[in-house]
């Protein structure tokens, strides 16, 4: 099944957590399981803060990315609307919170769901769970918001 993340146009998928083309990136895969969307990530163990666990950012960066992909497939979800259909929805962060209730094991797939919880006019917030061998060790609260027109308007090249 395609990702949401493999119908963003290309200039718009350069994103370090989610753009397919940062060679550099996280590169996730968000893809809907009923009403909630699923992402699935291996962390390196470059991805350590303590040895054994993941650095929070990675943590925050993930949940981040998935619950703006989820903002936008919600949007065309509530409008019956493929994902390459226009006018598109595009999404930014407006607000990331994280809770970190465990540490999270480095060793194995994290496995992380989210589920637009509010959709209101250009905002949708997005709660969001990550689970470490089917432990919940982080919990984190997106308010997404659409892209206005001029966003990054005359951006510098984007990373390669
Ligand atoms: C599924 C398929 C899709 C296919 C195609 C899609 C294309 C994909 C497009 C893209 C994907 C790639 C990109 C991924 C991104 C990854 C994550 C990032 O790293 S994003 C970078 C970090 N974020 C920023 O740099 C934002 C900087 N901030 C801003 O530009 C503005 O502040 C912005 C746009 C967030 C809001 O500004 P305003 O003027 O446009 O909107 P106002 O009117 O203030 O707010 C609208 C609603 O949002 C709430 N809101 C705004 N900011 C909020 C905040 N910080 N906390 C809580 N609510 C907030 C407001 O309260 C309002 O809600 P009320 O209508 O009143 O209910």
């Amino acid at each position: 099944m395609d990702a949401f993340q493999d119908h963003y146009p290309d200039a718009v998928a350069h994103c370090f957590g989610c753009g397919r083309l940062n060679a550099h990136g996280h590169q996730i895969k968000t893809v809907w399981n009923g009403d909630e969307t699923v992402t699935r990530f291996t962390p390196e163990p470059y991805h350590t803060a303590i040895p054994g666990f993941v650095y929070g950012g990675l943590v925050a960066s993930l949940i981040d990315c998935h619950s703006t992909a989820t903002a936008a497939a919600a949007m065309y979800r509530q409008d019956g609307r493929g994902l390459d259909t226009l006018p598109p929805f595009r999404f930014v962060t407006g607000s990331l919170h994280v809770d970190y209730l465990k540490p999270t094991p480095i060793d194995g797939a994290l496995e992380i769901r989210g589920r637009a919880v509010e959709i209101k006019g250009r905002k949708v917030v997005v709660e969001t769970e990550l689970r470490a061998g089917g432990v919940v060790t982080a919990r984190g609260t997106v308010v997404a918001v659409q892209m206005p027109a001029d966003f990054g308007a005359a951006p510098p090249a984007p990373h390669r």
